[in-house]
């Protein structure tokens, strides 16, 4: 099994193993030039595979032992690895090593490593890996955007998202939310109940709500699950795949990348023609010195394109194609995270049926106070303040602890970095494991796998470690959209519990999928709303 040592680079000819394996395939291409070839081929592709064996160790960093020549991953695309991440960070610590396939990565789950990496050393940790989706559209989406693209995008984007803007959206989101619940009042049986799939029914409406608030535009058929648009989300993120062998064996040997694509790029195609049709049209109205919403979203996405073709944008690779990826990676930033977690929501509420009692008297009270009484509306942005529902507020954030949609918060090392004995060379990938993290003993030491959301009471929360509360990342490159899904979040669950209980059903089930390595994955949670009387 040792033929190649470690680390693998190709072996010294004047190694006592160098020796016997390259005589060895001398030997068999004299005697049998096929099968010489064969083995010379595959001995280079285990090489390669092996090439960065050792690189981890040398840095002082713990690892997951590698297989010969499958890393520390052989059955990648079946481990659930955010179970795995709470596993390794209980036999570890607060940091580990893995080889996928022959990318050496990093794992922290330590509050002060989380924040030297991802705060103070951003310097070292500025980008993501260069990605490549299998789609045009989707690489240049700003999640993965390199240094000084990046930070073009980010200036431009970051005042979105002031309170003031926010508030703005505030009610287009509200008023959305409502008229939801009214739908799906009126799809309910004559006994007042509902069967939904958590994450279907909320995508449907999160993907609707956006088009609102960020496109200023109505979908054709929004509220329905399987609208054209929202299914050419779903497809393009790939929802219903399976990781399998062929992507395992991909991480090792990435020339198989190419019969597995990460992404769909055929329902790109609808999204990328809506997309520039909106553009297209406020440019038009803005030109024709029209009203526009000063400065939303489609103002800033203009003046952007406007700039395309200039030196500036040229020498950053700027291009219309990158002005349109803007906008998908919002909707997909946004409406894939807050589905997922506001699925985990409603199955931790049907779980702990005396949890949505308290948040369904909690907005009924805020309302009173309000006097806005029980009827319609009175959900807006003054209500969702902390100190009017600091227990839904609760609920939600302990959701955003135990079940963080981004599972691992990922940062390319683009200059070495050390500290305290420990060292990572340039080109390692460093993950924040944010299921490990994020249930931390020292910080929550009440069950940390319980969903208690007593720990984010006003009275409870002051003193707990920001750097143990992963869910959104930290530091320059963090969640742009926190502020926007916590309105989000807030403004449906009260709609939510205002108007329903939600309840188990025999067919409930919370199961995940394996190989899922960023965002969480899981098959459909079915649940039954009730009416409330
Ligand atoms: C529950 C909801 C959400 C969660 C848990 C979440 C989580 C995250 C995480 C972990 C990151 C990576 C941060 C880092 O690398 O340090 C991220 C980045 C990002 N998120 Fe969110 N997000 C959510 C909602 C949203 C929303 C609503 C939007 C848009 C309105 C959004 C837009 C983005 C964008 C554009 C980035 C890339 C930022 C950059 O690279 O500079 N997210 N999000």
């Amino acid at each position: 099994m040792e033929f190649f040592g470690s680390p693998a680079k190709f072996l010294p000819l004047n190694s006592p193993k160098g020796i016997l394996l390259y005589g060895s395939l001398i030997t068999l291409t004299v005697f049998n030039p096929f099968l010489g070839i064969i083995a010379i081929a595959l001995t280079i592709l285990i090489s390669q595979a092996r090439e960065n064996y050792g690189i981890l160790e040398a840095g002082g960093i713990p690892v997951v032992e590698p297989t010969w020549f499958l890393g520390s991953e052989p059955n990648y695309h079946k481990t659930i690895l955010h179970f795995a991440d709470i596993e390794r960070c209980k036999k570890f610590g607060g940091i580990w090593g893995s080889y996928v396939g022959r990318t050496p990565q990093v794992y922290v789950t330590d509050p002060e490593l989380s924040r030297l990496i991802f705060v103070k050393d951003f310097v070292h940790f500025a980008d993501r890996k260069e990605a490549d989706f299998g789609s045009a559209l989707l690489n240049e989406s700003f999640d993965y955007l390199p240094g000084e693209k990046w930070k073009l995008v980010r200036t431009n984007m970051s005042p979105l998202f002031t309170t003031s803007k926010l508030k703005q959206m505030s009610d287009v989101i509200s008023d959305s939310a409502s008229e939801f619940m009214n739908h799906l009042s009126s799809q309910c049986d004559e006994k007042g109940r509902l069967k939904i799939d958590c994450k279907k029914c909320t995508s449907t409406w999160l993907i609707e709500m956006f088009a609102r608030t960020t496109l200023g535009i109505q979908l054709e058929d929004g509220k329905n699950p399987d609208n054209k648009f929202a299914e050419a989300f779903r497809e393009m993120m790939g929802e219903n795949a399976e990781y399998n062998l062929l992507y395992t064996l991909s991480l090792s040997f990435p020339f198989l990348s190419y019969f597995s694509p990460a992404f769909s790029d055929e329902p790109t195609k609808l999204i990328e023609s809506t997309f520039r049709q909106v553009i297209q049209s406020r440019k038009k109205q803005i030109e024709s010195g029209g009203p526009t919403n000063s400065k939303d979203f489609l103002d800033v996405l203009v003046g952007l394109w406007n700039r395309v073709g200039t030196e500036e944008f040229k020498n950053l690779g700027i291009t219309e194609l990158t002005i349109v990826g803007q906008a998908v990676s919002f909707f997909l930033g946004g409406y894939d995270t807050s589905s997922s977690l506001l699925s985990h929501l409603l199955f931790y509420m049907a779980d702990n049926p005396e949890v949505q009692e308290k948040m369904n008297i909690e907005v009924m009270s805020a309302l009173k106070k309000k006097g806005a009484g029980g009827g319609g509306g009175g959900i807006d942005h003054d209500l969702i303040q902390d100190s009017e529902i600091p227990y839904i507020s609760a609920c939600i954030t302990e959701s955003l602890r135990l079940a963080p949609p981004v599972l691992r918060t990922e940062r390319i090392c683009t200059k070495d970095w050390s500290y305290k004995g420990i060292s990572i060379k340039k080109g390692t990938q460093v993950m924040l494991a944010a299921w490990a993290a994020n249930r931390n003993p020292k910080v929550y030491p009440d069950e940390p796998e319980a969903f208690k959301p007593e720990r984010f009471l006003p009275e409870n929360k002051a003193g707990l470690e920001p750097y143990a509360f992963t869910t959104f990342g930290f530091g320059p490159r963090n969640c742009i959209g926190t502020r926007f899904a916590f309105e989000t979040l807030k403004l449906f669950t009260c709609n939510l519990v205002k108007t329903f209980r939600v309840e188990k059903r025999a067919d409930t089930q919370l199961k995940y999928k394996g190989g899922a390595y960023l965002m969480l994955a899981f098959s459909s949670v079915y649940l039954d709303l009730v009416k409330r009387e």
